[in-house]
């Protein structure tokens, strides 16, 4: 089975979630907490460190303008406190405290990643060693699991969007952002969304239907990244980028991916490829032994063989070969490019809500 679609059946506003359990404040923000500081802004929001009066707790607060671009958005916005509701018990999502409003803003207050954006390590001079990868990816695909399980679709995950607990040593991931999540649905497509340039899948520049692999794009992105401190797709300009992504052009020599494991360039050679169906799911990516590697002693394996690596799912990946040429041939063997099987997805359900 492919992966699950989404609604759209009124273009942008499709899958746009309108039930909120989270009481909206009227009380000025400034008289409960002391803002501390800018913590990034983007298009439409900028984030402020805050520390609450009454209990000395340290809050990120989100301040979301309600009009953008001559209309009103409080839908939108009300649709992002809605998904990170609907995230509340997952450890990898940022938790929603609190919010407020104003004439001209609604203020989330949410948790806060003291350690900053995973950006940053991707762009530092010294990138993370492979086994805190691998942990922080493992991670993000359990945030990412769970909203696919949750029937949501994050669509702008970035190494920006994944913050980390602590600094140093890099504490838990959390994902935030989720102004371009979406509901899955069954009945329509949703072709409009348009994320940063870098991190966009071939499908969404193709106006192709958007569903779950969209997520598994972005996070082989965001491994290339974190393992080789270069933006994959990255051209001069737009239209370059652009062209990169629909030509999945991508380097994979050695010399990008000289300090990690050959699994390394496996999964990731696994989730950058253009059809989504056949990029493995979340659930079947924390199967993948790159993720493992560091966590198990493994039993040596034939030098002449492919052997298969079950985990508890009961998903299957070979191993890549240890032999030069075996791993050519394993990288470029139809076995290793496409051996996902969908029938555990759930199948797509109808939205009533839409
Ligand atoms: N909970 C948090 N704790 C610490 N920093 C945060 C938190 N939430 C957001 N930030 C910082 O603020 C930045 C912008 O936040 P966010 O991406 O949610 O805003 P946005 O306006 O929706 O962004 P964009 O325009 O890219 O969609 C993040 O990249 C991060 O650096």
């Amino acid at each position: 089975m492919s992966p699950r679609r989404l609604d759209n059946r009124s273009g942008l506003s499709a899958g746009l979630l309108a039930e909120i359990q989270t009481p909206i404040s009227t009380e000025p923000v400034d008289s409960l907490y002391e803002l501390t500081g800018e913590l990034g802004r983007g298009k439409f929001a900028t984030v402020k460190r805050c520390v609450e009066k009454a209990t000395g707790k340290v809050f990120a607060a989100k301040f979301l303008r309600k009009r953008r671009r001559g209309r009103d958005c409080r839908a939108e916005i009300i649709h992002e406190m809605a998904v990170l509701e609907i995230a509340r018990n997952n450890a990898r999502v940022v938790n929603l405290h609190a919010a407020y409003e104003t004439d001209h803003e609604i203020v989330l207050m949410l948790e806060y990643a003291a350690g900053g954006e995973i950006f940053d390590h991707c762009v530092s001079e010294e990138l993370l060693p492979e086994a805190q990868i691998t942990r922080l990816i493992k991670q993000t695909l359990e945030g990412v699991n769970y909203l696919h399980q949750s029937n949501l679709v994050h669509l702008d995950l970035k190494p920006q969007n994944i913050l980390l607990t602590s600094l140093s040593p890099p504490g838990d991931i959390k994902i935030v952002d989720f102004g371009l999540a979406r509901r899955l649905g069954a009945v329509g497509e949703l072709r409009e969304i348009l994320g940063t340039p870098e991190y966009v899948a071939p499908e969404i520049l193709n106006y192709e239907p958007i569903t779950t692999a969209t997520d598994l794009w972005s996070v082989g992105v965001i491994a290339y990244m974190l393992v080789t401190g270069e933006s994959p797709f990255a051209g001069d300009d737009k239209q370059e980028t652009y062209l990169n992504v629909s030509q999945v052009s991508v380097d994979y020599s050695k010399e990008a991916f000289s300090r990690v494991s050959e699994l390394a360039v496996d999964f990731i050679r696994k989730l950058l490829v253009k059809a989504p169906e056949d990029r493995p799911s979340a659930a079947e990516c924390m199967s993948h032994p790159w993720l493992w590697q560091h966590q198990f002693c493994l039993s040596p394996e034939p030098a002449t063989t492919h052997p298969i690596r079950e985990r508890s799912c009961g998903f299957k990946w070979p191993v890549p070969p240890k032999h030069t040429e075996d791993k050519e041939n394993f990288l470029n063997s139809p076995i290793s490019v496409k051996r996902f099987r969908f029938d555990e997805e759930t199948p797509a359900t109808g939205d009533s809500d839409l």
